[in-house]
């Protein structure tokens, strides 16, 4: 069936579901984003939600504690799964069907992702939650994201995060930092732009994917991305 429907693969960083203690789950913080995405679904888009786990554990961190990098990587994807199975229910409790996915294998838990099931999903109108980021370790979910979104064919990736567009340096670091409204995946890519990972942006580049980058903090900003204005900074392939 062709389906012209625009799709979308939102980046969730974990920390995002954290609220204000920064760990775990903040239940007021969920829902409002549950509660942004459902109203995005329910108004035609086709929403792949994928999300990350850092308001769990990181493997980097615990390798720069002096653990196993592969374990932690191992524990680092098991938080998305915790992470996507509070998502799934709290989309659902907005009231929009949702499934969950994995990129490993968990299968008492929920399907394993393929881009079959997946595309099936989104043509029934559910919600997709992608957890588990590519399913190997050394990578970040923000290249997970980018990956599933060159799969699943999105129109564009939006990245959700703690900063509201992307900056000609870290604006958490450098007050001096200026904020651009467009700049091209090449542009970022030259200028080491850390607002993704570079793994992640050379695969949008390479697939020439659009981010979309805006803050998560800012109510609202999710519905106005996907109704097309001017929110946040788009880096263009
Ligand atoms: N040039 C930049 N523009 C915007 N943000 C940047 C930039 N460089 C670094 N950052 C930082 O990158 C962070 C987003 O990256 P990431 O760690 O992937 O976030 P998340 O936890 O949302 O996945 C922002 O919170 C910001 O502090
Ligand atoms: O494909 C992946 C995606 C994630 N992770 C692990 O899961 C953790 C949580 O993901 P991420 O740091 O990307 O979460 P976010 O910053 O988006 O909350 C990472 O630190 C890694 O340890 C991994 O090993 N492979």
């Amino acid at each position: 069936m062709a389906d012209s429907s625009p799709r979308y693969l939102l980046k969730l960083s974990g920390e995002a579901l954290a609220g204000p203690q920064g760990f775990g789950h903040d239940a007021a913080t969920m829902k409002r984003i549950a509660g942004e995405i459902a109203e995005c679904a329910n108004t035609g888009a086709q929403m792949a939600v994928v999300v990350g786990g850092g308001n769990i554990i990181r493997g980097a961190r615990m390798a720069a504690d002096g653990g196993d990098r592969v374990a932690g990587d191992h524990m680092g994807m098991l938080g998305t799964l915790i992470n996507g199975i509070a998502m799934r229910e709290a989309i659902r409790e907005a009231g929009a069907a949702s499934n969950l996915f994995s990129g490993f294998p968990a299968p008492t838990m929920c399907e394993t992702f393929s881009q079959r099931a997946v595309l099936a999903s989104l043509e029934a109108g559910e919600v997709v939650v992608l957890a588990g980021g590519t399913g190997s370790p050394f990578f970040t979910t923000d290249t997970g994201a980018t990956l599933r979104a060159a799969e699943i064919g999105a129109d564009a990736i939006l990245k959700a995060t703690q900063v509201d567009g992307v900056y000609s340096a870290d604006p958490k670091t450098d007050p001096s930092a200026t904020r651009y409204a467009t700049i091209s995946l090449d542009e970022a890519l030259a200028k080491g732009l850390q607002v993704m990972d570079t793994a992640a942006l050379a695969l949008a580049r390479d697939n020439a994917l659009p981010i979309i980058v805006f803050s998560i903090h800012q109510p609202g900003a999710l519905g106005s991305v996907v109704a097309g204005e001017d929110v946040g900074s788009r880096i263009t392939p």
